[in-house]
């Protein structure tokens, strides 16, 4: 079988090939334990341990692969998900890729309101969400808004003259301040999703994917913490830190316990600084590279 040939018994699972969610994925699949090996310039990986075959595809045409039966897991974003219409099974966010779907408008033109906006004459990659989105206002205002597809630097329409207002994607703002333009309306919130055919017929290999995935990303959202106590304030302070289910104590043959315990990484610093003042001593956090739950 030559190097692009896609093996029939394989699972496929499609990746995006480039942009900005290509580096998180690969992160996420490595720290997950799905090994492979690219070829430079070629779209397919065969899997290391799995029958299974990486394809690398442009985040835009994901989910209509997935939904369509051509390949039978991918990773892409809700936004992509929803303007495709794709038919596909959400099987986890995956935490990161979140931004919003919004209009924007140059600040000098002073709208404020995405009614204002009607009739005019809208650009955007996402063409099927922003007719949905100004379709019931056309309706209301009995106007029909010209809207008009680009496949990127959709922010540079306005300022060339070929639209009154845009609808893209807003992370930090960057882009849309740079371009002059500010948000007036939210379309759809968005981040990354795991997505899967309902009808593949590799649902093993799906569900075993989904839990080293989990198993990943709890570990990238939790770390463990261990500290030392007294037994009077062993109460008091594993009540700090109950754990995703339990705190495993240990006893120590000073009559002392030792203590460990899954913690959310957002409130570490807190936890710490509540388990010290509380009496716990020799506190010490772990960062976890992979889990099973
Ligand atoms: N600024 C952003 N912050 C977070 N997630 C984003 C951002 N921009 C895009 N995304 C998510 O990543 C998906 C793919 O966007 P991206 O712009 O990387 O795609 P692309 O068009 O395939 O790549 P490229 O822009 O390099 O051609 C989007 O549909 C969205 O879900
Ligand atoms: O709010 P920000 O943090 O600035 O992010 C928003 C920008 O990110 C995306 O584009 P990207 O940079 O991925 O490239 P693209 O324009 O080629 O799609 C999106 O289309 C916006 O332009």
């Amino acid at each position: 079988m030559s190097a692009n040939t896609v093996n029939p018994d394989h699972c496929l699972f499609a990746v995006p090939k480039k942009g900005r969610l290509y580096e998180k994925v690969t992160a996420m699949l490595k720290g997950a334990g799905v090994e492979y090996h690219r070829e430079p310039r070629l779209d397919i990986a065969i899997c290391k341990d799995l029958p299974m075959t990486m394809v690398f595809l442009p985040a835009s045409d994901i989910s209509k692969y997935v939904g369509e039966g051509n390949v039978d897991i991918g990773v892409t974003g809700i936004d992509i998900v929803e303007e495709n219409c794709s038919e596909v099974e959400r099987v986890m966010d995956l935490g990161f890729g979140a931004c919003r779907l919004c209009v924007q408008a140059p600040v000098a033109s002073q709208i404020t309101d995405v009614k204002d906006l009607a009739g005019k004459r809208i650009v955007t990659s996402f063409p099927t969400l922003t007719k949905k989105f100004f379709d019931p206002i056309d309706a209301e205002k009995g106007v029909t808004t010209s809207i008009r597809f680009v496949s990127g630097s959709v922010e540079a329409a306005c300022g060339l003259g070929l639209a009154d207002a845009v609808v893209d994607l807003v992370e930090t703002g960057t882009t849309m301040k740079a371009a002059g333009l500010e948000v007036v309306g939210t379309v759809l919130q968005t981040e990354s999703i795991l997505i899967t055919n309902p009808d593949s017929k590799h649902k093993k290999i799906v569900e075993l994917l989904k839990h080293r995935i989990e198993g990943y990303i709890t570990s990238k959202k939790f770390v463990m913490v261990s500290y030392n106590c007294s037994a009077d304030i062993l109460d008091a302070v594993s009540s700090i830190t109950p754990g995703k289910r339990s705190p495993t104590i240990t006893a120590l043959t000073d009559g002392g316990h030792a203590v460990s315990s899954l913690v959310s990484k957002k409130e570490i610093v807190r936890v710490m600084d509540d388990l010290h003042a509380a009496g716990a001593r020799d506190i010490l956090v772990f960062e976890l590279s992979n889990s099973r739950m």
